[in-house]
């Protein structure tokens, strides 16, 4: 075996480096690339985000390592470019980072403010499927149709605890069974018993799969001729 490759007995400490090196070279770290090297050899790009156009006023980019520790050192100084945004500086509930048109590089779409309700014992969204996997009526047919077509007029009527009805994308659900289940909480959803809130529902989290997580609770279609 190459003794290279006999991790067995490793020499233990930092390799022989003058201090000042070191020193020297730690003040010349202005941007720190964490690097992933994936098996084809191409650098990814999970740590840091890039402005491509950045790129473009690196005017140079050095290897270099201290103790064990590997860097790309990325000198910017002759950059007219707002510096690199990291990671640490997109606040944790931001939105999608978006690529601005203007020369600002990047920025961060503000979305709603959505506050997550912790929820009570049993009503995680894994409850859910389970009772939505198991639960014979959820949406209260009694043995209706839910191809029915439904006027607004009749979404408006039912407000009642067991029977509370919204409309989302076209579709009429009754959303009653799942109100203790709903991550945003019951009062905030209560704001969608007998109305469309399909407007609401993009504010909050058009990324929402509701036609999969209500699928049990269709009453009808929406007839919105007149
Ligand atoms: C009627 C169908 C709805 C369904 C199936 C639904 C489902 C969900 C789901 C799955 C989440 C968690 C999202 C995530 O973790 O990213 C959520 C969160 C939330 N929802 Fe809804 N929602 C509905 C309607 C609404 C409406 C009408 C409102 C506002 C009036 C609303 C307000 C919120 C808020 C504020 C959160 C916040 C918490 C957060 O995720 O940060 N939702 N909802």
């Amino acid at each position: 075996m190459d003794p290279e490759d006999d991790f067995t007995f490793c020499q233990v400490g930092l390799p022989e480096r003058n201090d000042k090196e070191a020193k020297d070279l730690a003040s010349d770290i202005g941007d720190i690339t964490l690097k992933d090297e994936l098996a084809n050899g191409t650098l990814s790009r999970t740590h840091v985000i890039w402005n491509d156009k950045l790129s473009n006023d690196i005017t140079s980019r050095k290897q270099a390592t201290v103790g064990s520790l590997d860097f790309n050192v990325i000198d910017m100084s002759s950059s007219k470019q707002p510096s690199m945004l990291s990671i640490e500086e997109v606040p944790k509930d931001a939105g999608k980072v978006v690529k601005n048109s203007g020369k600002q590089g990047i920025s961060v779409r503000k979305p709603a403010a959505r506050t997550k309700v912790p929820f009570e014992k049993g009503y995680s969204q894994m409850d859910w499927l389970k009772l939505t996997g198991t639960h014979p009526d959820l949406a209260g047919l009694k043995g209706q149709s839910n191809k029915r077509l439904i006027p607004m007029s009749e979404v408006k009527e039912h407000r009642t605890e067991g029977s509370m009805w919204t409309v989302l994308k076209g579709r009429v659900y009754n959303i009653s069974p799942y109100m203790k289940f709903h991550p945003g909480g019951a009062d905030i959803l209560m704001k969608a018993v007998g109305k469309d809130c399909t407007s609401l529902f993009n504010k909050y989290h058009a990324w929402v799969n509701a036609e999969f997580l209500l699928q049990k609770c269709l009453v009808g279609t929406l007839d919105d001729s007149h």
